[in-house]
């Protein structure tokens, strides 16, 4: 199985003039990693940060932080696929890389509706590849991270709900045991 499940929130929906606090809110809540969303406006309709900011993120909040997908090693491979992108674009090097992730919305903006019909590329990959992490980002809450689950995801990135609850501890802690349950569900029954 993959590494665990684990819980990034997203801090694109966060108070952007006060990212360092947001992301120390954040880890203080129990996440996992750190999911930021470098966008520059070219591959998505969108502009955020860039390189200089992560670094200043890096220096206040310390080395322990991942803003990646790995635990176990220093250099990390994500691929991502965008909803119009077939899985089998990834399949050829699923063996290389650490993780891959299933955009569950068109990149570019916080706030938009899960896109359930990606649940097939994760079972897919899931099926195939049991041992890879799987990330999902996009419209992930407690309304739809069951689905997430259910289909092998095991890295969960969410922003709106967790940034927008008032409790954003408990929100971490039943995306993650949802999560936790269908993998547990999963290696009973192989
Ligand atoms: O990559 C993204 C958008 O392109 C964000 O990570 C994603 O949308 C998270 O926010 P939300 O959970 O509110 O959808
Ligand atoms: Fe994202």
């Amino acid at each position: 199985m993959a590494s665990g499940c684990r819980i990034g929130p997203s801090i694109l929906n966060s108070d952007l003039a006060a990212l360092g606090a947001e992301c120390s809110r954040m880890l203080d809540c129990g996440a996992d990693y750190l999911h930021l969303d470098v966008m520059d406006g070219h591959f998505v309709p969108n502009i955020t940060f860039g390189h200089p900011v992560v670094e200043s993120l890096r220096k206040r909040l310390g080395q322990e932080p991942f803003f990646e997908a790995c635990s176990s090693c220093h250099y990390t491979v994500g691929l991502a696929i965008k909803p119009g992108t077939t899985v089998e674009h990834l399949a050829p090097w699923a063996n290389q890389i650490d993780m891959a992730l299933v955009m569950t919305v068109e990149p570019g903006f916080g706030g938009q509706k899960f896109m359930e019909d990606m649940m097939p590329k994760v079972q897919w990959l899931r099926t195939q590849f049991p041992s890879l992490d799987i990330e999902v980002d996009g419209g992930v809450g407690p309304d739809t991270i069951h689905k997430c689950a259910e289909a092998g995801a095991n890295m969960i990135v969410s922003g709106s709900a967790i940034m927008k609850s008032a409790d954003p501890r408990s929100v971490i802690n039943l995306l993650r045991n949802v999560c936790s349950e269908a993998a547990q569900k999963r290696s009973l029954d192989r």
